[in-house]
């Protein structure tokens, strides 16, 4: 080989998705999300009657029906999109990296990930984790799973982790690019940044000497604070707003998604939406920053589900920025990332 540094790897990590969009498929992928113990992060016996006995068998079917509603002609579009950013950013990388996609859970697996470019003799493997802001739940379980296959390699190569991405300044840009389209067209009372949401204790278990108290820490971003999910949160929110001219009376944050009935991370979205109608917001435009692409929490559950709940409190017209999808300049702050350069 004439290279003796060798081509480095880029392995790019996202949720997953089912592979179709059918009962059977869905419980298969619920049930190895959620018996994940960095998603439900209780002890294994519990975890598994409640996934195995409960979740499962119940919220399949209705899962199936929200992910029909999202497959189109390519499928899922976690999917799809993230096979069309592996493929743009391996042109945009030159030939001495490799970059293969992996799905925490269901196909394609991490182990496959890492075997193609264990295949390609890699020196090192940059894992990004397709999270902006770290959650024990998304990041660190790919992290945890990429380590638990890798540790029982002969070789280990050098290995670097992207744990977040929250503030990098042309992640900012692709979204206020694509909210400006909207904003052009129309005049909005008020802007939702809406996140996927959390147990609260999942964000106070990594808050190291208790800096992190819910609601009172989360508006100041600091070094101590870097890896609070509810912080970043606020932080992207706050860098969109800015970058877009609107002003902190116009816009909330708020969360979507809980399961199960410990507190998650407030406010939630589907309160706000009905707050939002009751102050007589007619035009809300949301934001969904946590997703890189397209995805059931975006299109589905943002797009059309408090779409037609903010509609019937009242509300008038409910738009979505779409994800990043495919977006040149979300390409390009990927090859920044993996190249270790400032946007
Ligand atoms: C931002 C990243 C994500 C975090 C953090 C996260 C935590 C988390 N999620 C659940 C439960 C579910 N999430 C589901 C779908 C889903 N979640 C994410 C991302 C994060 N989840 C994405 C991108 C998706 C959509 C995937 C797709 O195929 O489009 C689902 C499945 C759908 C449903 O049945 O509603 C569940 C369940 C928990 C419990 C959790 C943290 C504790
Ligand atoms: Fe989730
Ligand atoms: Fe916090």
């Amino acid at each position: 080989m004439n290279n003796k540094k060798g081509k480095k790897g880029v392995l790019l990590v996202n949720l997953g998705t089912p592979d179709q969009p059918d009962t059977p498929n869905v419980r298969k992928y619920l049930r190895e999300f959620l018996m994940d113990g960095r998603v439900i992060d209780i002890p294994f016996a519990q975890r598994w009657m409640l996934v195995n006995l409960i979740i499962a068998p119940f919220r399949a079917p209705k899962s199936a029906a929200e992910y029909q509603k999202l497959w189109d002609e390519r499928g899922s579009p976690l999917k799809y999109y993230g096979e069309d950013v592996r493929d743009l950013l391996q042109k945009e990388l030159n030939g001495d990296y490799v970059v293969a996609l992996a799905m925490r859970y269901q196909n394609p697996s991490i182990a496959s990930g890492l075997d193609e470019l264990k295949k390609a003799h890699v020196s090192e493997i940059i894992v990004v984790p397709l999270f902006p802001q770290y959650a024990s739940a998304s990041t660190g379980s790919v992290a945890d799973k990429v380590m638990e296959l890798v540790r029982k390699w002969q070789i280990i190569p050098n290995i670097r982790f992207i744990n977040q991405f929250a503030d990098d300044p042309m992640f900012i840009e692709v979204i206020a690019q694509r909210a400006k389209k909207w904003m052009e067209q129309h005049d909005y009372d008020h802007y939702l940044f809406s996140y996927h949401g959390l147990p609260e204790r999942q964000i106070l278990k990594g808050s190291v000497g208790s800096q992190c108290q819910l609601g009172k820490c989360c508006n100041n971003y600091h070094d101590k604070n870097r890896y609070c999910y509810r912080a970043q949160c606020f932080l992207t929110s706050r860098l969109i707003a800015e970058s877009l001219g609107i002003p902190e009376d116009k816009y909330t944050v708020a969360f979507q998604s809980r399961l199960g009935k410990t507190p998650w991370i407030q406010p939630y979205t589907d309160e706000k939406l009905v707050e939002f109608a009751e102050k007589g917001y007619k035009k809300v435009l949301a934001f969904s920053p946590a997703f890189v692409s397209d995805c059931l929490e975006t299109t589905v559950e943002v797009g059309e589900t408090y779409q037609e709940q903010f509609l019937e409190a009242g509300g008038e017209r409910w738009d979505l920025v779409e994800s990043l999808n495919d977006h040149p300049l979300w390409i390009e702050c990927l090859k920044n990332l993996v190249l270790e350069k400032a946007s």
